[in-house]
This record gives C-alpha cells, sequence and structure tokens, in this order.
C-alpha cells in the first residue's frame, strides 16, 4: 500500500493505493504525508492531482486498524491541514466511492472532479463515530449548514450529480475524471498567471 506520483507536465498526480477501497491506514497514510510534502516543496511542480486507484477515491480511514496504536502516529487532520494551506491548487479527482475519511481529504483539496458514477458521503455515525478529520467544519463552510447536516447526521452516500448540486463537488465528468482533474488545474494555474 502506498501513495505514489507521477507527473504530467507541471501537474503532480498522486494516486492513493490500498486495495481494495484505498482506506487510509497508517501506513498508506505516511505515504500521502511524504509524496504531498514532496510535491508541495517541488518547484517544478504547478499543480498537485489527488485521485485514488482500483476505481475508487477512499473508503475512509482504515476500520481494520481502529482501536490500534497507530491511529494517530500520522493524523487524516495533519494531512488534510497541509493539502488544504498548500500554496499550489490540489484537485480531487473522485472515482467510486469519497467516503468518511476520504470525503474528508478530498474537502481539504481546492477543487473536486467527479466521475458521474461516484458516490461521496460522511458514514461516520453509522458506526458511532463522527466526521473527526475537518469533516464537521470544511463540509458546512462549502454547502451551508441545513445540506452538511443532513449528510453528516443520516451518512447516506451521495450520488455526484447530487454531490454537484449541492456544492461539495465542483465538476461531474462521464469519463477520464483524472485527465479532467488535471485540466481544471491547468485552467486555475492559467487564471493565477493571467491576472499577474
Ligand atoms: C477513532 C477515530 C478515528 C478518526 C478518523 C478520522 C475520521 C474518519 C473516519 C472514517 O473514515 S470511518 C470510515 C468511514 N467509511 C466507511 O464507513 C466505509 C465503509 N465501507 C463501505 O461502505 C463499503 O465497504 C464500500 C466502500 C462502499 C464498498 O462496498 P462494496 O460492497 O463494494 O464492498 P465491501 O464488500 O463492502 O468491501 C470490500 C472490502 O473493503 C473493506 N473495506 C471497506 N471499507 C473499509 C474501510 N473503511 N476500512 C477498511 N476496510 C474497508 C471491506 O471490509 C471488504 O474487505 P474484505 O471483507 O474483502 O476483506
Amino acid at each position: 500500500m502506498a501513495a505514489t506520483r507521477r507527473l504530467s507536465h507541471s501537474v503532480a498526480v498522486i494516486t492513493i493505493n490500498h486495495p481494495p477501497v484505498n482506506a487510509l491506514s497508517h501506513s498508506l497514510r505516511r505515504s500521502i504525508a511524504k509524496e504531498f510534502g514532496d510535491a508541495s516543496k517541488d518547484s517544478s511542480i504547478e499543480a498537485i492531482v489527488l485521485c485514488g486507484a482500483n476505481g475508487n477515491f477512499c473508503a475512509g480511514a482504515d476500520i481494520k486498524e481502529f482501536g490500534s496504536s497507530t491511529l494517530d502516529s500520522v493524523s487524516l487532520n495533519n494531512i488534510n491541514d497541509a493539502v488544504e494551506r498548500c500554496q499550489k491548487p490540489v484537485v480531487a479527482a473522485i472515482e467510486g466511492v469519497a467516503l468518511g475519511g476520504g470525503l474528508e481529504l478530498a474537502l481539504s483539496c481546492h477543487y473536486r472532479v467527479a466521475n458521474v458514477q461516484a458516490r461521496v458521503g460522511l458514514p461516520e455515525v453509522l458506526i458511532g463515530i463522527l466526521p473527526a478529520a475537518g469533516g464537521t467544519q470544511r463540509l458546512p463552510r462549502l454547502i451551508g449548514i441545513p445540506a452538511a447536516l443532513d449528510m453528516i447526521v443520516r451518512g447516506r452516500h451521495v450520488p455526484a450529480t447530487e454531490a454537484l448540486q449541492l456544492g461539495v463537488v465542483d465538476e461531474v465528468v462521464k469519463a477520464n475524471t483524472i485527465d479532467a482533474a488535471i485540466q481544471l488545474a491547468r485552467k486555475v494555474l492559467g487564471e493565477k498567471y493571467n491576472h499577474h
């Protein structure tokens, strides 16, 4: 399990890979933190796309590690804060599911592109915990308190088209989600340079 990084022109594409659903195990979190930190510091990289392997963005915290002491040593909160604070545009490319900590990671990105088949949600309530990696703050800021509360207290999976209407994602595409995310990142970069 690892996060891997490739370059598309000046956009780093970081792929989260922990089959089958890219659950955020301790070792995956450590790998994401390393790849993201390196990409943030690399002056040849102008923007970052985060995506998942195996047809999913990320199903959230690794439930199988709950109760183990590895939970906090590389916290998802620290990763999310670093993503949010990044000076380079960061775009999440969401395929399959972005659930729990997976959606919280995507919410920390500056933009989100989802495949039309994707689903997003904060199902923590269904297993008796809270979206404790920023979801209770970032989601209401993005879509308003009533809609965010509805998602948080029901824990339902929201289809991509509804997520677009709610404002959880910025764009929905039928195919080539990662390419669309790269394009959005390049568009944002173009706008940045046009303003200077
Ligand atoms: C204690 C404080 C911690 C703070 C953490 C910060 C806050 C974040 C919390 C969270 O993220 S909690 C987790 C939230 N996510 C979920 O609850 C998702 C649960 N999973 C599902 O809804 C479904 O599994 C799925 C992802 C929609 C996939 O469904 P599908 O029907 O396609 O496959 P399944 O047979 O259900 O699952 C396949 C396989 O994957 C394993 N798995 C699924 N989710 C997780 C997970 N979050 N962690 C670890 N493993 C997961 C599932 O157990 C199956 O494994 P096997 O049985 O095949 O070994």
